[in-house]
C-alpha cells in the first residue's frame, strides 16, 4: 500500500514536470489520438500557427495544414517516425519543420506526437546569407565592359560581339593569347547578362591535375574512390548553377573529360563521379583558349563535336602587337590605376618612353604592359611626374639571352643534395624564362619544351607567381 502511494506521488511529480516542459517549450507540440483527432496542443503551438485549442482539438489532424501532407496521418499509417518534413500551417501559412513519432503503449498504437519548429527566422537568415553571397559573387566577377580599355577596331568589334553574346544563353569561346584580357571579357559578359547576380566560377583547366579535373568539374558521390569525402562533393558546375562557369584554357582538358563536358552542354545535366542519377543544371559556359583549338582538333587532341558546341559564339581578342595604337591609352590607364594603388601622382609618359613601348612585340600582351608600367613607377623618385625611357625596366626579349645559364654558386659545396641543386636551378630558370616572356605561360612552356600543364605544376611546386 505504501509503495503504491509513493508511485502515485511520483507519477504526479512526473506529470507536472512534463506539463511544465510542454507549456514552456518554444517549439509547437501537437498530439493526436489513434484516429488522427487532435487531443493536445501547447501554448507555443498557438503562438506559431495562430490556431487555438478550439480550432484543432477534436478535429482531424489535417485541419491545421495550409500546404503539405499531414505528418500525424503518415505516422499513424506507418507506425514509424517522420523526420524533417517541411509544411506550411495555419492561416498565416507559417513555414515549419516537423518531426513526429508514434505513441505506443503496451505494443499498441494510441496516437502520434508532433513537434513543429518555426523556420521563418532561419529562412530569413539564409536569405540574407544568399544575398550577401551574391554581393561577394558580384565582387568576384569584378570587371564590366567599361573596364576594357582600347579603341582598336578589332578590339571594339570583339567588345560589340561580347555584348551581343551577353544577352543570349549561348556558349561563348574567347580566343586570344595569354594576357589579352580573356578573363575581363568573361567577367564583363557575365555582369551584363541576366545571370549577373548569380555565381561566376572560374576554372583554370590547365592548373588542375588531369586526374582530378573530372571530379572537380562534376563532383563525386560518397565512396566514389579512395579518399573521397564523406557525403561526396559538389562539383564546380553545380557551384555555378544558375550562373556562369568560365573554363579557362579549355584546350587542356583531356579527351575523356571532353566527352563528359559535351554531355553537359547537350543534355544540360551532370553525372557525378560514381553517381548513377544525372543532376539537371542551368549554367552558361564561357570557354577560353590561347591555343588554336581548330589545330588541336586536326591533331586529334580535341573532340570535333565539342569544338562545334563551344564554337557557337567565337570571339577573337587581338594580341597587343596587332593593336599598338592602344599602347598609349592603356599606359595612361595603368598609370591612373597605380597612382591610386601606390598613392602616387604620376601625370603621364613622354614620347621617347612611349616610342620604346611601341617598338616592343609584347609577348605577354596587356598583362606585361601593366607590369612594365607598375615597375617603371616603382623606379621613379617621388618628385618625378612623367615616365621617361630611363624609368622603364629591361623588357625586350633579346636584352637577355633565353639560354643564359643560371648563375650557380658552388661555394656552399656539400650543403645541398644533387636533387636540391637541380630544383634550385630549375626554379630560377623557369622564373627567368617567364620574365622574358612577359609572363606568357604558353610561350614560356614552348621555349622550355614542356607542356603548359607541366609548367603549371612546376609553378605551383616552386611557388612562382
Ligand atoms: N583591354 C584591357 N583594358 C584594361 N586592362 C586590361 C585589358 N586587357 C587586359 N587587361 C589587364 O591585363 C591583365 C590580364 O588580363 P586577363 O587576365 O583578362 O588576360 P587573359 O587573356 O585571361 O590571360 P590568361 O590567358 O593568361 O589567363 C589583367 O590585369 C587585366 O586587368
Amino acid at each position: 500500500m505504501r509503495d503504491a502511494v509513493i508511485t502515485v506521488e511520483n507519477l504526479k511529480e512526473v506529470q507536472s514536470m512534463l506539463g511544465a516542459v510542454f507549456n514552456a517549450t518554444q517549439d509547437a507540440i501537437s498530439v493526436v489520438d489513434k484516429d488522427g483527432i487532435g487531443i493536445m496542443i501547447n501554448p507555443a503551438y498557438t503562438k506559431i500557427t495562430g490556431l487555438s485549442e478550439g480550432d484543432v482539438l477534436g478535429k482531424l489532424a489535417t485541419v491545421d495544414i495550409a500546404e503539405g501532407e499531414s505528418v500525424h496521418m503518415q505516422v499513424l499509417a506507418t507506425k514509424k517516425p517522420v523526420k524533417g518534413a517541411l509544411l506550411r500551417v495555419g492561416p498565416n501559412r507559417k513555414e515549419v519543420l516537423v518531426n513526429a513519432a508514434p505513441i505506443i503503449v503496451d505494443g499498441e498504437l494510441i496516437g502520434s506526437v508532433g513537434v513543429l519548429h518555426d523556420i521563418t527566422e532561419m529562412n530569413k537568415l539564409s536569405e540574407e546569407l544568399r544575398q550577401a553571397k551574391q554581393i561577394i559573387r558580384k565582387l568576384e566577377a569584378k570587371y564590366t565592359f567599361d573596364d576594357i580599355e582600347g579603341n582598336d577596331v578589332e578590339l571594339q568589334n570583339a567588345v560589340e560581339k561580347a555584348k551581343k553574346a551577353a544577352n543570349t544563353p549561348a556558349t561563348v569561346l574567347l580566343m586570344g593569347e595569354s594576357g589579352t584580357g580573356k578573363e575581363i571579357f568573361a567577367h564583363a559578359i557575365h555582369n551584363s547578362s541576366e545571370r549577373k547576380y548569380r555565381q561566376f566560377v572560374r576554372v583554370n583547366c590547365a592548373a588542375i591535375p588531369q586526374s582530378l579535373l573530372e571530379s572537380e568539374l562534376f563532383g563525386y558521390e560518397e565512396g566514389a574512390f579512395t579518399g573521397a569525402k564523406k557525403g561526396g562533393k559538389k562539383g564546380l558546375f553545380e557551384e555555378a548553377n544558375g550562373g556562369t562557369i568560365f573554363l579557362d584554357e579549355i584546350g587542356e582538358i583531356n579527351v575523356e573529360t571532353q566527352a563528359k563536358l559535351l554531355r553537359v552542354l547537350q543534355e544540360k545535366e551532370i553525372m557525378k563521379v560514381g553517381g548513377i542519377k544525372p543532376v539537371s543544371i542551368d549554367v552558361r559556359v564561357i570557354a577560353a583558349s590561347n591555343i588554336d583549338i581548330e589545330n588541336a582538333v586536326k591533331q586529334g587532341k580535341f573532340r570535333k563535336d565539342l569544338y562545334y558546341r563551344i564554337n557557337m559564339f567565337p570571339i577573337r581578342i587581338p594580341p597587343l602587337k596587332e593593336r599598338k595604337g592602344d599602347i598609349g591609352c592603356l599606359a595612361r590607364f595603368f598609370i591612373k590605376k597605380f597612382n591610386q594603388e601606390y598613392g602616387r601622382n604620376i601625370e603621364g609618359i613622354n614620347e621617347d618612353a612611349l616610342q620604346k613601348l611601341t617598338e616592343y612585340q609584347w609577348p605577354g600582351n596587356v598583362r606585361e604592359l601593366e607590369n612594365i608600367i607598375g615597375r617603371a613607377i616603382i623606379n621613379m623618385k617621388m618628385t618625378e611626374k612623367t615616365i621617361q625611357k630611363r624609368h622603364l625596366p629591361k623588357f625586350e626579349l633579346g636584352d637577355e639571352k633565353i639560354n643564359a645559364p643560371a648563375e650557380v654558386d658552388f661555394s656552399e659545396g656539400g650543403t645541398m643534395t644533387l636533387e636540391q641543386l637541380t630544383e634550385k636551378i630549375e626554379k630560377e630558370y623557369i622564373a627567368h624564362v617567364l620574365r622574358l616572356c612577359g609572363n606568357n605561360k604558353t610561350q614560356a612552356a614552348k621555349l622550355l619544351q614542356i607542356s603548359l600543364r607541366n609548367l603549371y605544376y612546376k609553378l605551383e611546386k616552386y611557388m612562382i607567381e
